[in-house]
């Protein structure tokens, strides 16, 4: 099992986050844990979904100075997470920075993973910041930025998988939220891709949250994806 998936546990308190760990396997997909569920509390729920057995994805997207991006993403790896990011945009020195403090520490390194443009954005949002570009090319920009400066991967929407796929190398991670079953609402999310179509073009892990946390019944919802995939 290649556990694709990672379920974003976007919750407002440890309890909830395990109560909805607890109905899941950590041997069918791993987990993520994301700014309100961390900044609520703290390294403690990394901890304890640790010691179910998952593998855990801390989403805190860093965006900072280099220095403080490094130590920040070197406390995330003490933590023992299996996955951390930070925004590419914060450019190639921040990602230099990390990857060379975390070797000089020689900690277990988690897959680093930079953020290109979140799945929330179409093209007015990005004139909005400035921008006059498609999502699509400054996706491909901050990806190619992102290998350059020795990350394991991105996060895209999985539109942009298949044109990744022509340019950075297999083993560079493609990780792809904005993923809506057919017929499932896109909420607030607006580069959307099916489970089956996201794996089919290129992703190496899904981040899939409503969709299964506010389903009726969460482990059928992921369980049905899981074999979704499986017939592919
Ligand atoms: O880095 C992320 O995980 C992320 C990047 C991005 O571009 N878009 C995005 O939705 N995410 C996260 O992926 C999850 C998607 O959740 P749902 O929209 O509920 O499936 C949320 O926890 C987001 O914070």
């Amino acid at each position: 099992m290649n556990k694709q998936i990672v379920v974003a546990l976007d919750y407002p308190s440890q309890k909830d986050a395990v109560n909805m760990a607890q109905r899941l396997d950590p041997s069918l997909c791993r987990v993520k844990v994301g700014k309100e569920l961390f900044t609520r509390s703290g390294p403690a729920v990394v901890e304890a979904l640790q010691s179910m057995g998952f593998d855990v994805f801390l989403d805190l997207k860093f965006h900072d100075i280099p220095n403080t991006v490094a130590q920040a993403v070197l406390a995330a790896a003490e933590l023992g997470v299996w996955m951390v990011n930070v925004h590419a945009s914060g450019g190639q020195k921040m990602m230099e920075r990390t990857v060379e403090l975390l070797e000089q520490k020689g900690v277990p390194k988690p897959l680093l993973i930079a953020v290109t443009v979140l799945t929330s954005m179409q093209r007015e949002d990005l004139a909005g910041i400035g921008l006059d570009i498609e999502p699509i090319d400054q996706v491909k920009r901050l990806a190619l930025l992102t290998e350059k400066s020795g990350f394991d991967g991105v996060v895209c929407s999985a539109q942009e998988a298949p044109m990744l796929r022509t340019l950075v190398s297999p083993e560079f991670k493609l990780v792809t939220p904005g993923i809506r079953p057919a017929g499932a609402s896109a909420d607030d999310q607006k580069r959307i891709v099916t489970p089956q179509d996201a794996i089919r073009d290129g992703s190496d892990y899904l981040v899939i949250g409503r969709p299964i946390t506010q389903s009726e019944d969460p482990v059928k919802t992921l369980q049905d994806i899981i074999s979704d995939l499986e017939n592919i």
